[in-house]
């Protein structure tokens, strides 16, 4: 029954809603008081992620305290590594660190796809929770990481501004890199197919690097592991919408959706949305792009750039978003003015 569905739902199914549906990447995060006080509660970040009840709680935080038409499932994109044998840890202040796959030894030391629920389980746990805690309006979003952003971390063992480690080693040895991607598309399927069995209603793809891939490496990399893995999410669950996100992209994003069929495109900060009104709303839901920078300064600015947006894109299926995720700098007041522009 469409009039009893989720905003949220309503919008990936290809309907245009007078209101958007909104929520935010990153919303449950370092800018809120309670989740810096839950983490801490938690010890460090990773045992926030692998705690269920309070990876339930930090995910509920921005639920509670905005409203928002949807919840994002609270963990890391770099679990999956971690799930596959590789160390991983945080450090204070500087972001990942992992144990590096730059070699056909380093790949097979990893554990087969099969091995990943038993570090995952906590994550399900937490979804499982989280099914039954949101309110009935508020739609489940699980996610993962796409196999080339997700890779740029394993080959490096950290993040990177122009992910060369990764393009050193997709040039140097295309044997290892390929079985990388390989099993990270079958691990990331099988990790995001767990999440919907487990009360996730739509998944999102976060491939946040995908602007570094060279134009002739992008399908290859970006666009067919991402078809591989709606296949895998359609063979299982038939009809739960897939949001892709492959940042920075540009005009391949319009390839990228037509080859890859995900019900919805994230679109980046940089991305002008009248453009992707035209040429990305008649294929696809359109999720965007507010820059967060606004959530920072606020102001005049903001309710403008919030109305400008919607102007741009409410003539189709659209879910309003920021272009990236929020910032530990914003201030959790200016989320209220974004919400009083966007639903008056
Ligand atoms: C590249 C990437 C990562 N993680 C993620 C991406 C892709 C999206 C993007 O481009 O932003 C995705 C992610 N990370 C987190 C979520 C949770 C859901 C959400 O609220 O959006 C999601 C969807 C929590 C997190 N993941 C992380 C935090 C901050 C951790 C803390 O509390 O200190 C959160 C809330 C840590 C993280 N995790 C990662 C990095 C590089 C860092 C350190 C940078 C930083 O400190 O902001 C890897």
């Amino acid at each position: 029954m469409l009039t009893t569905a989720k905003p949220l739902m309503r919008a990936l199914a290809g309907e245009t809603l007078p209101v958007p549906p909104v929520w935010m990447m990153r919303q449950a995060g370092r800018y809120l008081p309670e989740y810096r006080a839950t983490r801490a509660q938690a010890g460090n970040f990773l045992d926030l992620c692998y705690n269920p009840d309070l990876a339930a709680e930090v995910t509920l935080q921005p639920i509670r305290r905005y409203g928002f038409d949807a919840a994002i499932l609270f963990a890391d994109i770099l679990l999956i590594p971690q799930a596959l044998g590789a160390e991983l840890w945080f450090v204070q202040g500087e972001g990942p660190r992992l144990s590096t796959v730059t070699s056909a030894e380093d790949f097979r030391a990893l554990k087969p796809v099969e091995a990943i629920h038993e570090t995952l389980a906590p994550v399900y746990e937490t979804v499982r929770i989280l099914s039954r805690a949101l309110p009935r309006e508020t739609a489940l979003i699980g996610f993962a990481g796409a196999p080339w952003t997700v890779a740029t971390y394993m080959i490096a063992g950290q993040g990177t501004r122009d992910q060369g480690p990764a393009r050193q080693l997709m040039y140097a040895d295309p044997a290892t890199f390929d079985a990388l991607i390989d099993l990270l598309t079958e691990a990331t399927a099988q990790y995001l197919i767990a999440q919907i069995d487990a009360g996730a209603e739509a998944v999102k793809l976060f491939d946040s690097w995908a602007g570094a891939l060279p134009g002739l490496m992008f399908e290859r990399y970006a666009t067919r592991p991402a078809r591989t893995i709606v296949e895998r999410i359609r063979e299982r669950h038939p009809g739960v919408p897939v949001i892709g996100f492959p940042r920075q992209a540009g005009e391949k994003v319009v390839p990228f959706v037509q080859a890859t069929g995900v019900e919805a495109c994230a679109i980046d900060t940089s991305v002008d949305p009248h453009w992707a009104a035209r040429a990305l709303q008649p294929l696809t839901c359109v999720q965007g792009n507010l820059d967060p920078m606004l959530l920072v300064t606020g102001g005049s600015a903001l309710a403008d750039g919030v109305r400008r947006t919607v102007a741009a894109l409410s003539g189709g299926p659209f879910v309003f978003n920021l272009g990236h995720g929020i910032t530990p700098e914003a201030d959790p007041a200016n989320v209220d003015v974004m919400l009083r522009a966007l639903r008056g």
